[in-house]
C-alpha cells in the first residue's frame, strides 16, 4: 500500500485487535460475491426469491441491536463546553480507557476489513474520503452500497493523509459494551458493540454528518440531515430543494415523491435522501452534493402507493435488515402493498400470524439500496459541483400546532426556525416513541459540536447573501381533535413543494402571519385533493394560547445553552412572542 499514514493506522489496529486476517477491500463484484456467499453459509444472510428480488438478502440483527443508540454515542473533545448540551461528552481519556480497550483482542477469530470509501461524486471538490476498519461481513456489504467504495477511494485519497479513521467492531454485542465515539479533532471514530447501520455503517452518521460538521464549521460550508430534490415544472425548469426532517420523518419519500395524476407535467428528481454537504458556489449559490451512495431506507410504510419509486429501487442488489419473510421468500413489512398474508417469519425468525401482537416487521426495518437504481434519479447525480439550492424546508411530526407548510421572513428567522423545530421521537432510534422534543435542524443526535456554535454558524454564513435559499417550515402530521391526519401526504406533498417553488420564483404573494408567511387563498392547488375546506382551515390554525406556550418552552430551550447562544435567535423568539400578543 503506498498510503503510509493508513498502513501505519492499519497495522496498529491490528497489533490492537488481533484478527485471524486482514482483507484490503478494493469493491469489486468478485469481492462482494466471496462476502456474501460467507454471510450465506454462516447464516449472516438469507437469499431472498432470486426471481422476484434477485441478489437481495436479509439479515436479521441481534434483537437488542436494532436502531440507533443516542445514549451510547458520545463527542470526545477535550472541553466538555465543546461539545455542547444536546451531545453526551466523553473526555477523549476516558475514551482510551473505557472504550478504546474494547477493542484490544476484538477481533480473534474474525477477519478484519479495511474499506477505503469516498463521500461524495468522484471528481468532486466537495467529496471526501473516509476509511473504515470493520469484522463485519454486513458492514463492507454495506458499505459498498452506501458509498462509493474500494479502488475508486484509494485512487482519490492517494499519498494524501487527509482521510477520516472509523474503527468498528462488532464487539460482543453487549448493550452494556456498546459505544459510538466521535474524536472531532482528529477525525476519528471508534464504534463497537453494533452492527446497526448508524452505528456500524461509520461513513454515514459517524462521519458524513458528525465530524463533517465540525469540518464544515471549521472551513464554512454546511453537512446537513438533508434530503435533495429537483421540481421540474411542465416547462422543463428544475428548482432544487434541500429539506432536514429528523428521523423517519419522512425525506426518502419527499425525495421520491411521484406527482399524483391531477400534478400533470410536475416531476421530481431525487439527488439525495438522507445527507447533504452545502458549499457557497462562485456565483453567491448554495451549492448541495449528495455523499452517499445508497439509501438506507425505513421499510415500513413504503408501498406501491406511498413510494412506488423506492419499491423499484428495492427490488434487486439490496440487503434488507430485520424485515419479515413471506413463505416464498420475499420481504415484508406493515404497510407493504395488497393484503396481510396469512402466515409470515417475523424480524426475529419466528413464525407470525396476523393475530401476533407485535408487528412482523421492525418498526425500524431497512433497505440498503443502490441510488442508481432509483427511477426518479436525477442526472446531477454524480455532478462534481452538485446542485444550486432554492429552498430549505424544514419539517417535524407534530399532531398539533405547526402549520401545513410557512416561508420564514428571512434568513435569521429561517434559521430560527430550524433552531427550533420539534418532533415526535419515532423507532430510528432506541428509547421512547412519539414524545415531541427538540430537535434542530433534524440534526440533535448528529450535530458533532455545540450546537449554539452551530447556530451561529448558520447564522453568520447565511448574512447578506442575497442568492442564498429561502428557508420554510412544514408539517405533514398534524391531526383533527380527534386524531385524524388532517393531510393526506406522500405525492400530494408535491402541491405544497409548488407553492415554495413559486415563492422562491417570486410567483406567489403569500400573506403574512404571526408565525411566518403562509398561502394566500387560492395560492395552494387543492383540486382534486379530497381536503375540506374546514381541515384545510385546521392545517393552517394558529391557535394563540397554544403558540404562547410554545414560544416559552423555546425560550427555555434557546436558553439552556447559556452564552453561548446567539442573540439573534432569542430576539426572534421575543418578537414572535409579540406578534403572537399583538
Ligand atoms: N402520513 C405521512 N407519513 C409519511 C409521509 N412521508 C413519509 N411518511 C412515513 O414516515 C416514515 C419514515 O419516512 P422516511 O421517508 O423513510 O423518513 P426519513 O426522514 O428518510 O428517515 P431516516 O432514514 O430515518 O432519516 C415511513 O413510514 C413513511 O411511510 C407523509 O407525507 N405523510
Ligand atoms: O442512520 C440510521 O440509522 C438511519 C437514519 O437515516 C437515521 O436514523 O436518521
Ligand atoms: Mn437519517
Amino acid at each position: 500500500m503506498q498510503n503510509r499514514k493508513l498502513s501505519a493506522w492499519v497495522d496498529e489496529v491490528a497489533d490492537q485487535t488481533r484478527p485471524d486476517r486482514v482483507v484490503f477491500c478494493d469493491g469489486s463484484e468478485a469481492e462482494n460475491r466471496t462476502l456474501i456467499q460467507g454471510m450465506l453459509s454462516d447464516g449472516t444472510l438469507l437469499a431472498l426469491d432470486g426471481e422476484r428480488y434477485p441478489n437481495c438478502y436479509l439479515h436479521r440483527s441481534d434483537p437488542t441491536d436494532v436502531a440507533r443508540t443516542e445514549h451510547l454515542t458520545f463527542i470526545c473533545t477535550r472541553d466538555k463546553e465543546d461539545a455542547g448540551p444536546t451531545n453526551n461528552w466523553m473526555s477523549p481519556d476516558e475514551a482510551s480507557q473505557r472504550v478504546g480497550r474494547l477493542f484490544d483482542g476484538a477481533m480473534k477469530g474474525r477477519t478484519m476489513f479495511v474499506v477505503p470509501y469516498l463521500m461524495g461524486p468522484v471528481g468532486s471538490p466537495s467529496a471526501k474520503v473516509g476509511i473504515e476498519i470493520t469484522d463485519s461481513p454486513y458492514v463492507v456489504a454495506s458499505m459498498r452500497i452506501m458509498t462509493r467504495m474500494g479502488r475508486v477511494a484509494l485512487d482519490a485519497l492517494g499519498s494524501s493523509e487527509d482521510f477520516c479513521r472509523g474503527l468498528h467492531s462488532l464487539g460482543d454485542l453487549s448493550p452494556e459494551r456498546r459505544f459510538v465515539c466521535h474524536f472531532p479533532a482528529e477525525r476519528l471514530i471508534w464504534s463497537v458493540g453494533s452492527g446497526y447501520g448508524g452505528n456500524a455503517l461509520l461513513g454515514k452518521k459517524c462521519f458524513a454528518l458528525r465530524i463533517a460538521s465540525t469540518m464544515a464549521r471549521d472551513e464554512g460550508w454546511f453537512a446537513e440531515h438533508m434530503l435533495i430534490l429537483g421540481l421540474e415544472d411542465p416547462g422543463g425548469r428544475v428548482t432544487y430543494v434541500c429539506a432536514a426532517f429528523p428521523s423517519a420523518c419522512g425525506k426518502t419519500n419527499l425525495a421520491m415523491l411521484v406527482p399524483p395524476a391531477s400534478q400533470k407535467g410536475w416531476k421530481v428528481w431525487t439527488v439525495g435522501d438522507d445527507i447533504a454537504w452545502l458549499r457557497i458556489g462562485r456565483d453567491g449559490r448554495l451549492w448541495a452534493i449528495n455523499p452517499e451512495a445508497g439509501f438506507f431506507g425505513v421499510a415500513p410504510g413504503t408501498s406501491s402507493r406511498t413510494n412506488p419509486n423506492a419499491l423499484a429501487t428495492l427490488a434487486r442488489n439490496s440487503i434488507f435488515t430485520n424485515v419479515a419473510l413471506t413463505p416464498e421468500g420475499t420481504p415484508w413489512w406493515e404497510g407493504f402493498d395488497g393484503p396481510v398474508p396469512p402466515v409470515l417469519t417475523d424480524w426475529r425468525g419466528r413464525r407470525w400470524t396476523p393475530d401476533s401482537k407485535e408487528p412482523a416487521a421492525h418498526p425500524n426495518s431497512r433497505f440498503t439500496a443502490p441510488a442508481r437504481q432509483c427511477p426518479s434519479i436525477s442526472t446531477e447525480f454524480d455532478a462534481a459541483a452538485g446542485v444550486p439550492i432554492s429552498a430549505i424546508v424544514f419539517g417535524g411530526r407534530r399532531a398539533r400546532l405547526a402549520p401545513l407548510v410557512c416561508e420564514a421572513r428571512g434568513w435569521a428567522h429561517g434559521v430560527y426556525l430550524g433552531a427550533t423545530m420539534a418532533s415526535e421521537t419515532t423507532a430510528a432510534a432506541t428509547g421512547k416513541v412519539g414524545v415531541v422534543r427538540r430537535d434542530p435542524m433534524a440534526m440533535r443526535p448528529f450535530c458533532g459540536y455545540n450546537m449554539a456554535d452551530y447556530f451561529r454558524h448558520w447564522i453568520e454564513l447565511g448574512e447578506n447573501r442575497a442568492a442564498f435559499p429561502k428557508i420554510f417550515h412544514v408539517n405533514w402530521f398534524r391531526q383533527s381533535e380527534a386524531g385524524a391526519l388532517l393531510w393526506p401526504g406522500f405525492g400530494e406533498n408535491l402541491r405544497v413543494l409548488r407553492w415554495i417553488v413559486a415563492r422562491v420564483r417570486g410567483e406567489a404573494k403569500g400573506h403574512d402571519t404571526p408565525v411566518g408567511i403562509m398561502p394566500t387563498d387560492g395560492e395552494l392547488d387543492t383540486s382534486g385533493l379530497g381536503v375540506n375546506d374546514e381541515a384545510m382551515r385546521e392545517l393552517f390554525a394558529i391557535d394563540r394560547d397554544a403558540w404562547l406556550e410554545e414560544a416559552r418552552d423555546r425560550e427555555a430551550f434557546l436558553e439552556s445553552f447559556g452564552s453561548r447562544m446567539p442573540e439573534a435567535l432569542l430576539r426572534q423568539n421575543r418578537d414572535l412572542m409579540a406578534r403572537i400578543r399583538a
